[in-house]
């Protein structure tokens, strides 16, 4: 362990020595490293400050705590003050500290603990939270209808989707990713418990086995039809694309949006029994891809780069390709999931995808409507759940808090 406050430390403090230690560390300089310093293994934290959100750009870690919230005040103070515990909170979770200052067994025997106690002894693990505001918060309630982005568009009707109301939508959404799923668990929570009389969870998604690598420091994982997933993802390393496809300017139109991104969810089910009785073949066909290298038809590596024209034309590489959409990117960063079984025989299974954009009117919204209107895969999978989210941009120091641009 570096020089950091574990959990485990600060749990041996005390409560005096906590408050101290915790407030000293929210102030150190280790929260404001470059992320790779930082993160040198997986049990390190990322920064928590900085001009974007981490979660973003982060190398995806493996586990996803994925929860929308609905705000059930409808008191503006009340919320504001909300963003600015969970700011608080998510600064100390993100190193490895617990929620609060007197932690799970450091506070009054006769009050409830200021950390739920789980992650005691766990290190920071990679833990990244990223907070999203959703359309829904831009209704009459808090005054904000003149400050809803253009881009923060309902999304359209997509053809063939079978979309769930109680697993979709949501006033806001806190994205929590790390190398430990109880570590991911564990914050989301306690933000459950900060939010308690001013938010309820509207649903939450848990997965595993990251299907995007964000960095070309990563190797590509597969997604749960077996094929290497986010070999032509944007990456953290394609600073020009990143600015240009990614981040919200001034210049779109949302001042308050700049340096953030717009994040849209979908909880695409797979039919998994039927795919793997399809040959391989015809599964690598639909993908446009080899199932073991992953290289594009035609082609013999991975990395190689790919030959539409060789592809069937309802193959998805093909229909997804940003030559097809006016050079339209997204910043995949899906998990899989595996909900049990469906009380039928089979696997309630698919993939949590996540994708992180500039404007979804030009990028997710275009490249979803050519999937649904044409892709083969279709057969294989139903999207049952839809967020749109606006991330704001980071958290600057101890004295910001998120979204204080919107709210301020
Ligand atoms: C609207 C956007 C997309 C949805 C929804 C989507 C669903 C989905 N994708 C896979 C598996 C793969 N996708 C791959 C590539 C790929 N997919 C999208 C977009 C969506 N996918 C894009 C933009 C791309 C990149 C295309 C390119 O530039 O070449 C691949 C190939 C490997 C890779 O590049 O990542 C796989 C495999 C599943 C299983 C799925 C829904 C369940
Ligand atoms: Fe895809």
């Amino acid at each position: 362990m570096n020089e950091r406050l574990s959990r485990r430390k600060v749990f041996g403090l005390g409560a005096a020595g906590v408050a101290a230690a915790g407030a000293g560390a929210i102030a150190s300089r280790s929260l404001l490293q470059e992320p790779a310093a930082a993160h040198a293994t997986t049990a390190d934290p990322f920064p928590f400050y900085g001009e974007h959100q981490a979660g973003i750009v982060t190398p995806a870690q493996d586990r996803l705590h994925f929860v929308a919230f609905d705000v059930v005040t409808d008191k503006r103070a009340e919320l504001v003050d909300l963003l600015q515990e969970w700011t608080a909170a998510a600064a100390r979770l993100t190193q490895g500290q617990e929620a609060g200052a007197l932690g799970a067994a450091g506070g009054s025997p006769e009050a409830a603990p200021d950390d739920t106690g789980e992650a005691l002894g766990l290190p920071a693990s990679g833990l990244t939270l990223t907070i999203g505001f959703g359309p829904s918060l831009f209704d009459r309630r808090f005054g904000l209808a003149a400050r809803r982005p253009a881009a923060l568009a309902d999304l359209p009707k997509f053809p063939g989707e079978q979309l769930v109301p109680e697993i979709s939508g949501g006033d806001l959404c806190v994205q929590a990713c790390a190398h430990d799923p109880q570590v991911a668990v564990h914050a989301i929570r306690n933000l459950t418990r900060i939010g308690f009389g001013k938010v309820s969870v509207r649903w939450s998604q848990l997965g595993f086995g990251r299907t995007s690598s964000t960095s070309r420091a990563q190797v590509t994982p597969r997604n749960l039809m077996g094929f290497k997933d986010g070999t032509n993802n944007m990456k953290l390393e394609d600073a020009a694309l990143l600015r240009d496809q990614l981040w919200a300017r001034a210049e779109d139109g949302t001042g308050w949006m700049a340096g953030g991104s717009y994040l849209v969810t979908r909880k695409i089910r797979m039919i998994v029994e039927t795919w793997d009785r399809t040959s391989l073949r015809e599964q690598e066909e639909i993908f446009g891809r080899s199932k073991g290298e992953g290289a594009p038809v035609g082609r013999k590596n991975e990395f190689d780069p790919v030959d539409l024209a060789a592809m069937k034309p309802d193959a998805h590489v093909r229909l997804a390709h940003p030559s097809s959409h006016g050079g339209a990117h997204l910043l995949r960063r899906g998990y899989n999931y595996v909900d049990g079984s469906d009380g039928l025989g089979r696997l309630d299974a698919g993939l949590f995808f996540i994708a992180y954009q500039r404007d979804p009117r030009k990028q997710f919204v275009p490249v979803q409507m050519g999937l649904a209107k044409a892709d083969r895969l279709n057969e294989y999978i139903k999207h049952v759940s839809s967020g749109v989210f606006a991330c704001p941009p980071g958290v600057r120091d101890a004295g910001d808090y998120w979204g204080r641009a919107l709210f301020g």
